[in-house]
């Protein structure tokens, strides 16, 4: 840029106008500073240059064109911008005629499409009003003929006053809709020009930056842009509404009902918020609710049980010409120390280990032998009631008969009585082993007539109950035994079909070191096989491999087989049952459902109040002990009893909670649940199982183990009674009437008192009454007979009394003493 005389150097000084400028700073100082403000050229046409040249006024005055500009250059250079500029207008003349052309022709082709669909809907309708009007006479001609032929005035009158009202109906309709298109047409036209003018991002108008001077970002303009497009292409037409039917469970997550609905989230949340519910998208809501939600959304509903996803399970029937024979699978019960455990390994011991060359056979919790005559029978290695009965518990009814074992020398013992109800309970034919025969004192004729009283009459008392004496000591019966086995199952007839999904029991589960998770299972039907899917109880898999009790990798099992089953993805528990699913989905579905279901029945027996409740208690107590217990019981019957008297113990600050009541031995899950909760485990007639004992001692989880439930009770009960806080009790002590108030410097006012009752003493606490209304609470002072200081003063003596912070005692009032004592409460 140049100066006006064009040969100046650049700077402030050539064009500047010097000023000075006193500054002032502290202590007095100033500073004179000299300012140079720059002046604005300014230019101004001189009236002699227009004159002169080609008379342009913008040629201007020469002095001013840059140096070395002439004035033909300067002349050629003006006419070239002012071609440039018309060439500009023209171009966008030109431009905006083809636009407006380009828009009349997307315009008229838009009619074209609206009039053809215009067109076919009207043909629909018309075409529903013609079936209509054919439906409409064909219904008049029914009616007219049967009203020829039971002139009922009724039956002629409905289908005549049903006419004239569809018809008009259905014109409405047409009229409605007509209305309708119109708006619509007339809406996305405007939307269209809207969308040409405003959509269109020029660099002007980025630059300028819109309206107000507002500066937009880009990736608004973009989104306006778009935003524009989507309506311009027709985002004003209504979207069909899809209505879809909704599967309601029992309870449903916010968001998974929007899923369901196919409807934004934040609209249900919003709908729910209307109805009064302030739910966020991630709570569960109840089926009512949800219901509501779906019908105000035009959906229907579809009410399923959350306990249908286990009817993929149910779902086969076998048909009489696809069962087989199956073996039987015995359970042997009996009294402590009749020889429950020598009878099954005397077995085990005659027909596998010595049966198999060299064979080791291993301890699967089940397994098969064959007698002589080539009847194959599996036996549950888990002798006792506990193992029966937690297996019936939990719906898994695996024993087909059951040996009863009896000492010979012994007698019908308690839990002989108990395994004979067992069995009758669980209607499983019984066949009676009288064991140590060989014993000299051994009377097996006692046992027989013993078990008459338990009606259970044996075939050498004519009745149908067959009876074996044996000696699993020495061997001797153990042949006939078998065989009575064998007969027995041939009576029952015990049948299955190997070709279908299998079905098992859990017999025993670990989790092993090495291969995980490991569940000995007996197939109960169908056949399980290498690759299979299946749930079982709570938990899925799939088939790793498959182990018999022999400790051979086989490929698959048939009914009645117990075998080793690895590949779970988690310990199932005995008596858990097995079924194998089609797919991994619908194996995991449904062992979620099960744990699901399992927890919130947990949840449900520990708290015997409501959640409502709890909570009021909660705000008028802070603080609601709670004892967590797990209980494990031989029989239901005893877990249940205990539970019960559980949930009697304690009142509105200590509860008792029973995490889990179960039957059968104390195994790890247990104990794992137990540690997670602080619980202790309680064990009526029960043990621990070797690995639960194991990491219950590592973890610190307390197993107690009880015969009488009396002294569970008594335990919990003094248990529960340390949650209670202790009570702080109140005693009187005395009373004083005050009987004249002075004021000594140094202390304040004193009351000259008379202990009308009891004893007033300096440590206790003291309450002002007057007229009876307790008007200050707090200690005593000083307490003073005569001019000493004393600790105790007696009834009928008179004494002064000053109370810590407090003055304002007056004669008349009554002062009355008390002590306070903790008191270590128990639950009744
Ligand atoms: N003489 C003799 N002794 C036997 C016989 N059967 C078992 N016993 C003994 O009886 C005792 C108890 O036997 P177990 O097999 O442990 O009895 P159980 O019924 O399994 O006992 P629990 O497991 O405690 O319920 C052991 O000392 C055995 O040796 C038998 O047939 N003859």
């Amino acid at each position: 840029m140049s100066d006006t005389d064009g040969k100046k150097t650049l700077g402030l000084r050539g064009g500047a106008r010097p000023g000075n400028v006193k500054q002032s700073f502290s202590h007095g100082r100033t500073k004179n500073v000299v300012v140079e403000t720059k002046r604005k050229r300014v230019v101004v046409p001189k009236t002699g240059a227009a004159k002169g040249g080609s008379g342009n006024p913008s040629l201007g005055d020469p002095a001013k064109r840059p140096a070395g500009i002439t004035d033909a250059e300067m002349e050629r250079r003006l006419k070239a911008v002012q071609a440039a500029r018309s060439r500009e207008v023209e171009e966008a003349a030109a431009r905006e005629a083809e636009e407006k052309a380009r828009a009349e022709d997307r315009e008229r082709r838009r009619a074209e499409q609206e009039a053809k669909e215009q067109e076919e809907r009207d043909r629909e309708e018309s075409l529903k009003a013609k079936a209509e009007e054919e439906e409409r006479k064909k219904r008049e001609a029914e009616a007219a003929a049967q009203a020829a032929a039971a002139p009922a005035p009724a039956a002629t009158e409905q289908p005549q006053r049903a006419a004239p009202s569809s018809r008009p109906a259905a014109q409405d309709a047409t009229a409605r809709k007509k209305d309708r298109d119109a708006d619509q047409r007339t809406t996305r036209t405007k939307g269209a020009d809207d969308g040409r003018r405003s959509g269109k991002l020029t660099l002007n108008q980025a630059l300028s930056g819109g309206e107000g001077g507002r500066q937009r970002s880009m990736a608004a303009m973009k989104r306006k842009q778009e935003r524009a497009r989507q309506k311009a292409m027709g985002g004003s037409v209504e979207r069909e509404k899809v209505t879809r039917t909704v599967n309601l469970p029992e309870a449903i997550v916010v968001s998974e009902l929007a899923n369901r609905m196919a409807e934004r989230v934040g609209d249900v949340v919003k709908s729910l918020m209307q109805m009064g519910m302030m739910v966020t998208q991630n709570q569960t809501i109840d089926a009512d609710t949800a219901e509501l939600i779906i019908e105000e959304f035009g959906h229907t509903v579809n009410r399923v049980s959350d306990a249908d996803v286990e009817q993929v399970i149910n779902e086969v029937q076998d048909k009489a010409e696809d069962l087989q024979p199956r073996p039987p699978v015995i359970t042997i019960m009996g009294h402590v120390d009749h020889g429950k455990t020598s009878l099954l390994d005397a077995i085990r011991n005659a027909k596998v280990v010595a049966g198999e060359a060299g064979g080791i056979t291993q301890h699967i919790g089940a397994y098969q032998v064959v007698t002589d005559t080539g009847a194959v029978l599996s036996f549950l290695d888990t002798p006792g009631h506990a193992a029966f009965t937690s297996m019936r518990s939990r719906g898994a009814q695996v024993t087909d008969i059951v040996v009863l074992v009896v000492a010979a020398d012994d007698a019908v013992m308690p839990q002989t009585v108990e395994a004979i109800n067992h069995a009758k309970a669980a209607k499983v034919p019984m066949i009676v082993a009288i064991n140590k025969i060989d014993k000299p004192g051994a009377n097996p004729d006692k046992v027989r007539t013993d078990l008459l009283q338990h009606e259970v009459i044996v075939e050498k008392m004519s009745g149908e109950v067959q009876d074996v004496e044996v000696s699993a000591i020495n061997g001797d019966g153990l042949d006939d035994l078998l065989e009575a086995i064998a007969l027995q199952s041939e009576l029952l007839e015990l049948k299955a079909n190997p070709n279908r999904a299998a079905q098992g029991a859990v017999i025993e589960a670990q989790l092993d070191v090495g291969r995980g998770p490991v569940a000995t299972v007996l197939i109960q039907n169908g056949t399980l096989r290498q690759g299979d899917i299946f749930v079982v109880g709570e938990q899925y898999g799939k088939v790793r491999a498959l182990i018999n009790d022999k400790g051979e990798r086989i490929k698959e099992a048939g009914p009645s087989v117990p075998v080793e089953v690895l590949g779970l993805n988690g310990t199932p528990e005995a008596g858990d049952v097995l079924n194998v699913t089609s797919t991994e989905a619908q194996a995991r579905e449904i062992a979620e459902y099960r744990s699901k279901a399992a927890k919130d029945k947990r949840a449900a027996a520990g708290a015997a109040t409501t959640l409502e409740q709890l909570m009021a208690n909660a705000k008028e107590n802070e603080n609601v002990s709670e004892l967590p217990i797990l209980v494990k019981a031989d029989v239901q019957g005893s877990a249940e009893a205990i539970v019960q008297a559980m949930e009697k113990i304690g009142n509105d600050e200590v509860r008792v909670r029973v995490l889990h009541s179960g039957v059968g031995a104390i195994t790890e899950t247990d104990v794992g649940l137990a540690e997670a909760s602080g619980a202790p485990i309680m064990g009526f007639n029960v043990r621990a199982n070797a690995s639960a004992r194991n990491t219950a001692n590592q973890k610190g989880v307390e197993i107690r183990y009880y015969s009488v439930i009396y002294d569970l009770v008594d335990d919990v009960k003094a248990a529960a009674s340390g949650l209670l806080s202790n009570e702080i009790k109140e005693n009187f002590i005395g009373y004083a009437n005050i009987k004249e108030v002075f004021k000594v410097t140094g202390i304040g006012k004193v009351a000259g008192c008379l202990v009308t009752e009891g004893v007033a003493r300096r440590s206790a606490g003291v309450r002002l009454l007057r007229d009876n209304v307790v008007v200050h609470e707090g200690t005593l002072k000083t307490l003073k007979r005569f001019k000493d200081e004393v600790s105790e003063v007696q009834s009928g003596q008179e004494c002064g009394m000053a109370f810590d912070h407090y003055d304002d005692i007056r004669e008349g009032d009554v002062i009355e003493i008390f002590e306070r004592e903790e008191v270590t409460r128990t639950l009744a």
